[in-house]
């Protein structure tokens, strides 16, 4: 079995809620509220430019220049692909930017940074595959349900469609390899990694789907 399959196989019942939760589940319906919609893309244009930044410094903690190359891109894309999406929302709705991060999204970007900066490559990848790898299952999972009139229609193409697609594809054997050169200690802590990073995946939209400010 593959690494990959096996990270897979650990957070099978995270990814579960995810499907099963209210934000996804309306959202693949199209009557998730416009206003938990805005909210999390509110949030997301925050955790794009960090998540960019954790994808930046795995680049530049690369060992080889494929993978440096790899990882350029990938923050590349987050910028200008992602981000393209949520431009579209924030003008279709006229949505004002937010400069603080709710709970959720405050702990997920630190992770990220701190894990890519601290950590190893390889568990600095580990950490954000989910955030590759939940989206375009998630994507693919909504996008056989909704109907073309869904609102989030855009939102639902980008992660199911194929340019997406390939650049998990190419996350996925990028971590195989890290695993393979890893020691068993090490391909735990990846295996934590991944963990981690899935249930905050889940924080995520919970916080958006209940308006979880800060309450103190
Ligand atoms: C929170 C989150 N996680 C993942 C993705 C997809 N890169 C995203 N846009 N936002």
């Amino acid at each position: 079995m593959k690494f990959t399959e096996q990270l897979w196989q650990d957070i099978q019942p995270i990814y579960d809620s995810i499907l099963k939760h209210g934000f996804v589940a309306e959202l693949s319906a199209g009557n998730l509220p416009n206003a938990t919609f805005q909210c999390y893309i509110q949030q997301d244009a925050l955790y794009l430019a960090d998540f960019a930044r954790a994808l930046n410094q795995l680049a530049a903690r690369s060992a080889t220049p494929d993978d440096m190359l790899q990882f350029t891109q990938f923050a590349q894309n987050a910028i200008l692909v992602e981000r393209v999406l949520h431009e579209t929302y924030f003008a279709l709705y006229a949505i004002q930017p937010e400069t603080v991060k709710m709970p959720a999204c405050f702990a997920y970007t630190n992770y990220l940074l701190a894990t890519t900066a601290l950590q190893s490559v390889a568990v600095g990848a580990a950490a954000v595959l989910p955030c590759f790898w939940i989206y375009r299952q998630v994507g693919k999972h909504i996008y056989q349900q909704a109907s073309q009139e869904n609102p989030y229609r855009a939102w639902i193409d980008t992660y199911a469609g194929d340019a997406f697609d390939q650049s998990v594809t190419q996350m996925l054997a990028i971590t195989d390899q890290f695993a393979e050169l890893a020691s068993p200690s090490e391909r735990e802590k990846m295996r934590d990694a991944f963990r981690l990073s899935s249930r905050l995946e889940w924080y995520f939209w919970n916080d958006a789907y209940e308006q979880n400010r800060w309450l103190v």
